[in-house]
Order: structure tokens, then C-alpha cells, then sequence
């Protein structure tokens, strides 16, 4: 079997929190990606998800513990990442085509060259037609796809993404979902996939980790059996579904109601 993508070791990650104090954001977190394995993330409010994805990014260097990919420490931005947030990185001055056009440019791709790329992936997120348009004149749907295209455009190797559709409504996202896995499938790109959405992480990963309510550490690992390729709202009427969620939801709770009583502690 080939060796694991992305490691984390017993990585932990503090951050002094004023006055001398240090605060613990992630603590002995160990968990494995293998190449194009979808894992999903998830853990109460505040316990350090998005800490463990700068982790794999090289934003943020472990306190303790090892973070490697491809068998390297991870000292700095690893080569083949492709990011996508909560709040996409399109830019308003930028037409779609450029948006999409800039990653390759950046990455030293002569212009004809990214926008050849850019105009292929426009068409394979949906968007054919709209190349000239402007981030301001698209719904939140839309330039969650240009976003898409910005970040696929590069074959990234591997995907981090910190709840990249959080913010769309409910019909709108699960479209989202089903688009992505099928950008995603044939990729071969390893993705870790931040959620507070234990639905979302189900429909979506082969693999789901539980992280403990502050400071992170892995709870518990659940493998997701179901087929590829899936149609998410579909998939959620099962009662296959119904019952890996049932499941996951058991590790989870404990730690959501951990993570409530800490907040309803500080709120008193
Ligand atoms: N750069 C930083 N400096 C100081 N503290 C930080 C920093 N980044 C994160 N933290 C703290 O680490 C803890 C974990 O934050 P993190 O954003 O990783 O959690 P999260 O699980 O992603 O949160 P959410 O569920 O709200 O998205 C928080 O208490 C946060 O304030």
C-alpha cells in the first residue's frame, strides 16, 4: 500500500492568548490521508479544525509533533495545495476569466496558456458563457463555481477546504456537494474537508474524523461505505445513511455537549 499523503504526528499547536497565557488550539493530533482519499473533518465550534487544515498548509508551524506530506516535514506552503474557504478568494476586480486565469499565471503559465486552462474549467464548473462577467454580477452559487474553477485549475494534489459552502442556503449547497464530487472524481486529489455538517461530512468523505471539543485531538475515525458516484440529496434518504449517521453522531455528541457546557460556563 502506498504511504499515507498527509501526516499528522502528535501534532499540537499552541498560541500565546495575552496577558503570558498559552492557549492550546490542537493537542497529540495524529491522523493519516492517502492519496485521492476524501476526508472529512468534524468537531464542535471552536475546537480547532481550521488550526489542523493551517497545519497541512504550512501556515502555521506544529509547537510539538510532525506534519509531513510526502514523507517531508512540512516547512512551508507544500508544492500542490489547492485551498478554498468559507469566504472565496475571487477577486471583484477581476472578470471570471481572469478570477480562473490567475492561478496559472502566477504559477509562471504563459497567458495564452491559463486562459486556454481557465476557459476549459470555466465550461467543467458550469460556467461557459459568463467568462467576462464580474464576481458582483453572479449569486453566491455561482462564485462558489468560479472559485472552484480557481482552485481545480492548478491539479492540486491535494484540496483543503475549511467549510467552502457554509454560507450558501440549503438547495444551493447540496448542489455544490454534487458538483464537487464530481470535479473532484478522477482528480486523484487527496482532500481534507473542514465541516460542521456531519451530513455534508458523510455524503461527501470515504473517511470522517471526530475531533474532542478544545483542544483538538482525534476522537475517533469512521470509514463511510458508501458507492461512488453519489447524489447527496439522495443519498440522505437512506437508511444506510440514517444509520452512519446515527453512529458518528453518538462520538460526536459527547463532545458538542462538552463543547456547550465550556461556552454556557464562560457565558455565566
Ligand atoms: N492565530 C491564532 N492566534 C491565537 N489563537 C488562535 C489563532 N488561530 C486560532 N486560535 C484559537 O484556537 C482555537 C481553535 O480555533 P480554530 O479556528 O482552529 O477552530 P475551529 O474548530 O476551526 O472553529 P470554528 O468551528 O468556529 O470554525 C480558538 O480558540 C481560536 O481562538
Amino acid at each position: 500500500m502506498a504511504p499515507p499523503l498527509i501526516e499528522l504526528i502528535g501534532a499540537t499547536k499552541r498560541f500565546p492568548s495575552g496577558s503570558g497565557a498559552v492557549h492550546t488550539a490542537v493537542r497529540d493530533l495524529t491522523m493519516t490521508v492517502n492519496p485521492g482519499e476524501f476526508v472529512a473533518v468534524v468537531g464542535p465550534t471552536g475546537c480547532g479544525k481550521s488550526t489542523t487544515l493551517s497545519l497541512v498548509s504550512g501556515l502555521q508551524p506544529p509547537s510539538a509533533g510532525q506534519v509531513k506530506v510526502n514523507g517531508a516535514d512540512v516547512k512551508s506552503i507544500p508544492d500542490g495545495v489547492g485551498y478554498m474557504f468559507q469566504t472565496d478568494a475571487v477577486m471583484p476586480w477581476r472578470s471570471v476569466l481572469d478570477n480562473v486565469a490567475s492561478g496559472p499565471r502566477f504559477r509562471g503559465v504563459e497567458k495564452a496558456e491559463a486562459r486556454a486552462q481557465a476557459i476549459e474549467w470555466i465550461e467543467r464548473v458550469g460556467l461557459a458563457g459568463f467568462e467576462k462577467y464580474y464576481p458582483h454580477q453572479l449569486s453566491g452559487g455561482m462564485r462558489k463555481r468560479v472559485a472552484l474553477a480557481q482552485t481545480l485549475v492548478t491539479s492540486p494534489k491535494i484540496l483543503l477546504m475549511d467549510e467552502p459552502f457554509s454560507a450558501l442556503d440549503v438547495q444551493t449547497r447540496a448542489l455544490m456537494q454534487d458538483e464537487l464530487l464530481r470535479l473532484w472524481s478522477g482528480t486523484g486529489a487527496a482532500v481534507i474537508f473542514v465541516t460542521h455538517d456531519l451530513d455534508e461530512a458523510i455524503a461527501l468523505a470515504d473517511k470522517v474524523v471526530v475531533l474532542t471539543t478544545s483542544p483538538a485531538t482525534v476522537k475517533d475515525v469512521f470509514e463511510i461505505p458508501l458507492e461512488r458516484p453519489r447524489h447527496v440529496e439522495d443519498l440522505r434518504l437512506t437508511e444506510e445513511f440514517r444509520l452512519i449517521y446515527r453512529e458518528i453522531w453518538e462520538s460526536l455528541r459527547g463532545e458538542v455537549d462538552k463543547a456547550r457546557e465550556k461556552g454556557a460556563n464562560r457565558v455565566a
